[in-house]
């Protein structure tokens, strides 16, 4: 049988860098919300003792694929636990919708939905707890992605304190550039000492990016793009970039907005989602 399981983009709708930690990572305050808006996996579990991928994802080795590595790592862990046989295997499909390396979190949240399919069609009944910590060993985005509610993240993001933001409808756009993470946190320019503030002062302050100042001066597309955007509404970087999005109380405005872009820019409308879609049908 082939489950089909929602893998949906996030937004940083603010990032704040408080410090930077021994080994080299920056510690964060930064607002996680979900988009209804990603990509498309599909699973069909046997008991083959293989793991297998039915798409390539371009410049991506299949050993260096977070969803294999989820998967992975996961049936690893299940067996060290005597959780589940050796000869347990699936396929997975992917149908990739959110840009690569854009900010908005698509690998991550594909490996979160690889451990949170495979946890319930394998049996495991490993506890979402137990799917963040080991996702944290695979990127620093993947609790926020198994814990799927809205929230404010700190450390490196391991740190979730819920929060309901507004759900405001985005047009998010990707500029054709794409800012790797650790090139972004490299920079020696970078804004490292933001003071460390509560849940409430973040939540009542103007909401910025301390990203957005290096990827706009980095990258000229990037600040083409802000430039293009704030002519129409708030907008802002997600994550380290390279994507953007411009905030809109209703659909008709942001659809208004993407009717006038410029063929350069490639742009999507999404709403704001303070529970993933990913957890939407755990629950139905
Ligand atoms: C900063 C965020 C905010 O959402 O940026 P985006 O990737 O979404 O743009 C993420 O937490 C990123 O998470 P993720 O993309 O999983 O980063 P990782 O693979 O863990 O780290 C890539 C590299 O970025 C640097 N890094 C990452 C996260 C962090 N808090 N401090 C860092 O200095 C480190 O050099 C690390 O080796
Ligand atoms: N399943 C996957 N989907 C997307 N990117 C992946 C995947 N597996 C590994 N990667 C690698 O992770 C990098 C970051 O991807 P992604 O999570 O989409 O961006 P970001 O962290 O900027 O939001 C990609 O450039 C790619 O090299």
């Amino acid at each position: 049988m082939i489950d089909r399981w929602p893998s949906p983009g996030k937004l940083n709708l603010f990032l704040y860098i408080t410090g930077q930690r021994k080994d080299g990572y920056h510690n964060l305050q930064t607002l996680f919300q979900f988009l209804d808006y990603g990509d498309e996996m599909t699973f069909a579990v046997d008991q083959q003792n293989h793991i297998s991928l039915l798409n390539n994802i371009a410049n991506v080795a299949c050993e260096e694929n977070l969803i294999f590595c989820a998967a992975q790592r996961l049936k690893a862990r299940a067996i060290a636990d005597q959780r589940c046989q050796e000869t347990v295997g699936v396929s997975i499909g992917i149908e990739k919708k959110l840009p690569m390396g854009g900010g908005l979190g698509g690998g991550s949240s594909n490996a979160a939905t690889t451990l949170i399919a495979l946890n319930r069609l394998w049996g495991l009944n490993y506890s979402m707890p137990q799917l963040a910590e080991l996702g944290l060993t695979l990127g620093a985005d993947v609790p926020i992605f198994v814990h799927g509610y809205a929230a404010l993240a700190e450390g490196i993001g391991e740190q979730l304190t819920p929060v309901a933001p507004p759900e405001k409808w985005y047009l998010v756009a990707h500029p054709g550039v794409s800012i790797p993470t650790p090139t972004l946190f490299k920079d020696p320019e970078l804004t490292r000492n933001t003071r460390v503030r509560s849940v409430e002062q973040l939540m009542h302050s103007p909401w910025s990016n301390d990203c957005e100042a290096i990827a706009r001066k980095r990258f000229r597309k990037v600040d083409e793009l802000l430039n293009w955007l704030l002519e129409y509404a708030p907008s802002r970087l997600t994550g380290t970039g390279a994507c953007v999005f411009a905030e809109f109380d209703s659909e008709a405005a942001a659809r208004q907005v993407l009717t006038l872009t410029p063929p350069w820019m490639t742009c999507f409308v999404a709403k704001g989602a303070n529970m993933s879609l990913l957890h939407r049908q755990l629950s139905e």
